[in-house]
């Protein structure tokens, strides 16, 4: 099975995602199967990390920084349309979400996104899903013909190591793009780097609003840990942009991340699933959130947090000691 894995470029370099569409791409290409990578733009890196697959093929050479989705699409379709691949693999990302189901449609190809696990059935694919917000998980058969969205953080980085030899240049389609990239603004990492945090306590859209933000603030710095937010939270103006948990925020690996009131979006998850020790309070049962939590409690947040303050002020020592 030939199988294509779209990079996931980043301004400066790839994401780290990019490893881990390779090893996905060995899971089901077979013995006699290939796994080409597209390389869009920094050429350097690409042949400084590519090397685990049987090909790189450099598209968008010329491009400084990000590539625009646009000029994405256009070099990658004409990449597909000369290599034929069965499978193409991208990553659920910002870039990844522009082109997975531009290049499904364009190359009259099947799309499934979301996907957290494959393994190869015969001359089949059975492909590992997350489907309504990720409270159920759906496995799907799938023959060839296939673009598949692979969720960040589902399978292992194949090794970064060198290409031997040179990268295989692919035609840089000549267009007339009507969008180009005039910069990348990246919030100034003053005041608070959740990335270094060892506690992190997390606060949903469940909070409600600035009362109990600063019920959170308070029990936060009673346990010596940075607040953070999901989404809805950082979205609403309760918490700034630099607090925020998730794909579109921080990727967080503390030793407690004590979440009140997050539902476990996949999006929420992808930035703190590998947490040392996951502690989830929420009033569903079914909350998806428990499905990666170590702790868990049934029950309502602002009742949880009322005890804990009171345990903290009888026994503050437990504040300041292990995170578990
Ligand atoms: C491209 C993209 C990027 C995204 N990036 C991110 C990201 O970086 N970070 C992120 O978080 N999300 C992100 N999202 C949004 C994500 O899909 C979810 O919408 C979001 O994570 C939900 O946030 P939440 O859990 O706070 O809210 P909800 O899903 O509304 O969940 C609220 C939870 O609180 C519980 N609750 C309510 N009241 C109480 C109470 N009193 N006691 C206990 N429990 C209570 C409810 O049972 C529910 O489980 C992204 C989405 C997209 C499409």
């Amino acid at each position: 099975m030939k199988v294509l894995v779209i990079s996931d470029p980043s301004d400066i370099a790839f994401e780290p995602v990019s490893l881990e569409l390779i090893t996905a791409a060995r899971t089901v290409c077979g013995d006699d199967g290939e796994v080409t990578v597209a390389a869009l733009g920094h050429p350097t890196e690409a042949k400084e990390q590519f090397g685990a697959a049987d090909k790189v093929v450099g598209l968008l050479s010329e491009t400084e920084g990000l590539p625009t989705a646009e000029a994405a699409q256009v070099a990658l379709a004409s990449l597909v349309a000369e290599d034929r691949p069965d499978v193409v693999l991208v990553a659920y990302s910002a870039l990844g979400l522009d082109i997975g189901p531009w290049l499904a449609a364009r190359c009259d190809m099947d799309m499934l996104a979301y996907v957290t696990g494959l393994e190869r059935a015969g001359a089949d694919i059975l492909v590992r899903s997350q489907i309504y917000g990720g409270k159920l998980d759906a496995t799907s058969r799938i023959g060839a013909g296939c673009v598949l969205s692979i969720t960040p953080g589902s399978f292992e980085a194949a090794p970064s190591q060198p290409v031997v030899g040179d990268l295989k240049r692919g035609t840089d389609a000549e267009a007339a793009y009507s969008t180009r990239l005039t910069g990348v603004d990246r919030p100034e990492l003053t005041g608070v780097d959740l990335t270094q945090a060892n506690r992190i306590l997390c606060v949903g859209r469940g909070i409600g609003d600035e009362t109990g933000i600063e019920q959170a603030r308070g029990l936060a710095s009673a346990l010596s840990a940075e607040l953070a937010g999901s989404r809805p939270v950082v979205d609403g103006g309760l918490l700034e942009k630099l607090r925020q948990v998730g794909k579109s925020g921080q990727k967080v690996k503390p030793g407690l991340y004590l979440a009140l009131g997050v539902s476990g979006a996949p999006e929420h998850l992808e930035g703190m699933a590998s947490a040392e020790s996951i502690v989830a309070i929420n009033s569903d049962p079914d909350a998806p959130i428990f499905n990666v939590a170590h702790y868990v409690a049934t029950c309502d947040m602002f009742d949880f947090m009322d005890a804990l303050e009171e345990l903290l002020e009888e026994n503050p020592v437990a504040a300041a000691g292990d995170a578990a």
